[in-house]
Order: C-alpha cells, then sequence, then structure tokens
C-alpha cells in the first residue's frame, strides 16, 4: 500500500517537473536557415556535423588548415543539400585557427558576409597526443593547449560580438570525457580539454542575458581519423581505460551533440558511462533543465561510490602493466 503511494508520488513529482522543465529551458533554435560554423569540419566528428547540419536544412562553413581534404570534405557534405535555391551553400575557411588571431578574426568576418551572421558556432578543431607525461616532449603541452583551447578562444572571440548584437546564438565546444576525468596518458590533452569547461561556465553566466547558450560536449572514443592516428602511440594503459565507455561512430556523437545544441543544453553526454560521468561532475555547471538538475542531486552520490569502483579497476590496469612490461624487459635482458 506505502509502496504505491510512494510510486504515485514519485510519479507525480517527475510529471510537474516535466511540466516545469520549460521554464528554465532554453528556446530551441531552427536548423533549417541557420549558418553553422564547424571548425574541424574537414574530418571525423566535424564532418559528420556539418552533414547533419546541411541534410536539416543548415548554410555551413568549414574551417580547418588543409585545403584540400576541406575541399574534398565540401564536395561530400554538398550532396545533402536539401534546398535547390542555391541559398543553402556550403562553404570553406582554410586557415590554422591557434595561430595570428587578427587573420582568423578577419577570415570569419569574411565568411559572415557570405552567408550571414554565424548562429550556431561548433568548436570541434582538436588534436590528441598521447603518452606518459615523462616521455611528451614539453612543446607538447603547449601544443594541445593552443590547438584544443585557444582554437576555441578566436574562433569563439570573433563570433560572439555579433551574436550578442543579434540577441541569438549557440556555442558548442567539443571537449571529452577525458575532459571530466584525468585519465593515464592524457596528461596534455585532459588539462587543454579541461580548460574548455572553465572557459564554457564563466562565459555562459556572461551571456545568458544576450540569448546566447553554449553546450559542451564530452565524446568517448569515436571512430574517426583522428582517433586512427591516435591509436599508433597510445600506452597500453590508455587504451583499456579509454575502452571502457566503448567506441561510438562519428555519426552517432554529431546527432547527439546537434540535438543537444538545438535544444541549449549545457551538457552533452552520450553512453550510459557519459551520462553517469555529468551527473558526477556536474559541479557548479548552469542547470538547463529541472529534470536534469534532479538527476544530478539524486545520482551524484551513487555514481561516486561506482567510481571507485572504475577508479579502482582502472589502478590494478596500470599496475598490470607495469608488472607485465617489468616482467618483459627482465626476459630480454636474460636473452
Ligand atoms: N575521436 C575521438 O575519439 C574523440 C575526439 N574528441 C574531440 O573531438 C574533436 C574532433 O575529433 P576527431 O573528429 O577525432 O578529429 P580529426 O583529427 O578527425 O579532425 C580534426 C579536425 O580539426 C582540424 N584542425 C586540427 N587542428 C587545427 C587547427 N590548428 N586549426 C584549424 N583546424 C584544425 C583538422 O583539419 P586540419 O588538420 O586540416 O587542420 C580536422 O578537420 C577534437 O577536438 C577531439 O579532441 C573528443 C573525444 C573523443
Ligand atoms: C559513475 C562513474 C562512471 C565512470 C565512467 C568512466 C569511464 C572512463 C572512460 C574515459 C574515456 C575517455 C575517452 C577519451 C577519448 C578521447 O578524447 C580521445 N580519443 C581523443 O582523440
Amino acid at each position: 500500500m506505502w509502496g504505491w503511494i510512494a510510486l504515485a508520488v514519485f510519479i507525480v513529482f517527475i510529471i510537474v517537473l516535466y511540466l516545469l522543465s520549460p521554464l528554465i529551458s532554453p528556446p530551441q533554435i531552427n536548423l533549417k536557415d541557420a549558418h553553422v560554423l564547424i571548425t574541424g569540419g574537414s574530418s571525423g566528428i566535424g564532418k559528420a556535423l556539418a552533414i547533419q547540419a546541411v541534410q536539416q536544412g543548415s548554410k555551413v562553413t568549414l574551417l580547418a588548415r588543409d585545403k584540400l581534404k576541406l575541399e574534398e570534405a565540401k564536395k561530400e557534405i554538398q550532396k545533402y543539400v536539401i534546398e535547390d535555391d542555391c541559398e543553402q551553400r556550403v562553404q570553406t575557411v582554410s586557415v590554422d585557427l591557434s595561430g595570428d588571431y587578427q587573420l582568423v578574426e578577419s577570415l570569419l568576418h569574411n565568411a559572415e558576409s557570405s552567408l550571414g551572421g554565424v548562429d550556431i558556432l561548433i568548436n570541434c578543431a582538436g588534436t590528441s597526443s598521447p603518452g606518459r607525461f615523462d616521455e611528451l616532449p614539453v612543446s607538447e603541452f603547449r601544443k594541445m593547449m593552443e590547438i584544443n583551447y585557444i582554437s576555441a578562444v578566436h574562433a569563439t572571440r570573433a563570433l560572439l560580438p555579433g551574436m550578442k548584437e543579434r540577441g541569438r546564438g549557440r556555442i558548442v565546444f567539443v571537449s571529452s570525457q577525458a575532459g571530466q576525468l584525468g585519465l593515464f596518458g592524457f596528461s596534455a590533452y585532459s588539462a587543454s580539454k579541461f580548460a574548455l569547461r572553465g572557459l564554457a561556465e564563466a562565459l555562459q553566466m556572461e551571456v545568458k542575458p544576450y540569448n546566447v547558450y553554449l553546450t559542451l560536449a564530452f565524446p568517448a572514443d569515436t571512430n574517426t581519423p583522428g582517433f586512427q592516428e591516435e591509436q599508433k602511440s597510445k600506452p597500453l594503459e590508455t587504451k583499456l581505460i579509454s575502452e571502457t565507455s566503448g567506441l561510438f561512430s562519428a555519426e552517432n556523437v554529431a546527432s547527439i551533440i546537434l540535438a543537444d545544441t538545438v535544444r541549449g543544453r549545457f551538457f552533452s553526454s552520450m553512453g550510459l558511462d557519459g551520462i553517469m560521468l555529468s551527473c558526477l561532475t556536474c559541479g557548479f555547471s548552469p542547470v538547463t533543465s529541472l529534470m536534469e538538475a534532479t538527476q544530478q542531486v539524486v545520482t551524484m552520490g551513487i555514481f561516486r561510490i561506482i567510481s571507485l569502483f572504475y577508479l579502482d579497476h582502472f589502478d590494478r590496469i596500470v599496475r598490470r602493466c607495469k608488472l607485465d612490461r617489468e616482467t618483459r624487459n627482465s626476459e630480454k635482458k636474460k636473452i
């Protein structure tokens, strides 16, 4: 009897939350006719995002360094254009985003002159150099910050004033699950992805009154050219720990990021591990639905307990790999 009453109260509570949710949820935006600028749009997750935006009627600017790769991506993405009135265009900009800011700014403003003010900026350009801390050259730490963090600062700095003036806009930062927890082999990479979170939280507080909303995406391992490259130099420990969260397709990751961006959700996470991680590490992040806040409050303690088991599992992986290496080395010496 009491069990049923408790269940009924719980269900009513959930329904009330759903009804109240729109009060704090950001307004949805329409991808149709929107100008979506995607940094890193010539490959992997960025390219998948571009294809899906175009399929939903957006005009797209792709930004990356390699001109040839950009042209090839543009040709592929153009196949998905849904309007034949020449209004829905795909254009490319070739620039090193982490380089000279004045150049980045003027190229981005040119892109806006031809396709209109950017409605959605997706900061996806990035790379990873895995390796043990003391084996990574110090220059890699600077490189990670420049490509993964400064690139996003540059693009956002150039496009935000226009968004504030127009009173609307979305900005996405593609971080990583390695931007929610630090893990073996990702000391340089994780730090640069954590930096995006500080930036996103501070910026969201500034720009909410201008109707500009941020989305911070935390993909797990995703099968892309960048991932294949990274696999070549990844320590075994990093591979084994990352595998816990599975391997996603770029299309799947892109569709989750795009849906969360349209809804204006601050966190975009994927898979069960991803959702647990976001609840556990929500900290002082902005709330974009009451449902989300309730989930966080209710589950945090439980997820912390679960995380202790994961931590123990990861420690065991690290210990086992070290032992295996030492045994192999001593066998080699004997021969
Ligand atoms: N794949 C994965 O497992 C995961 C990836 N991520 C993140 O998602 C994002 C995309 O990853 P993924 O699709 O795998 O990457 P890819 O390596 O496949 O693509 C990276 C893109 O970024 C561009 N880029 C890199 N550096 C610069 C630069 N300095 N200026 C301009 N453009 C640049 C590249 O083009 P070009 O080289 O021509 O400049 C390319 O278009 C990255 O930020 C990554 O850290 C997060 C979690 C998991
Ligand atoms: C309640 C607790 C839940 C805990 C779940 C823990 C799962 C940890 C897995 C971390 C995976 C990190 C992948 C990074 C991928 C990446 O960014 C690179 N591939 C970039 O190229």
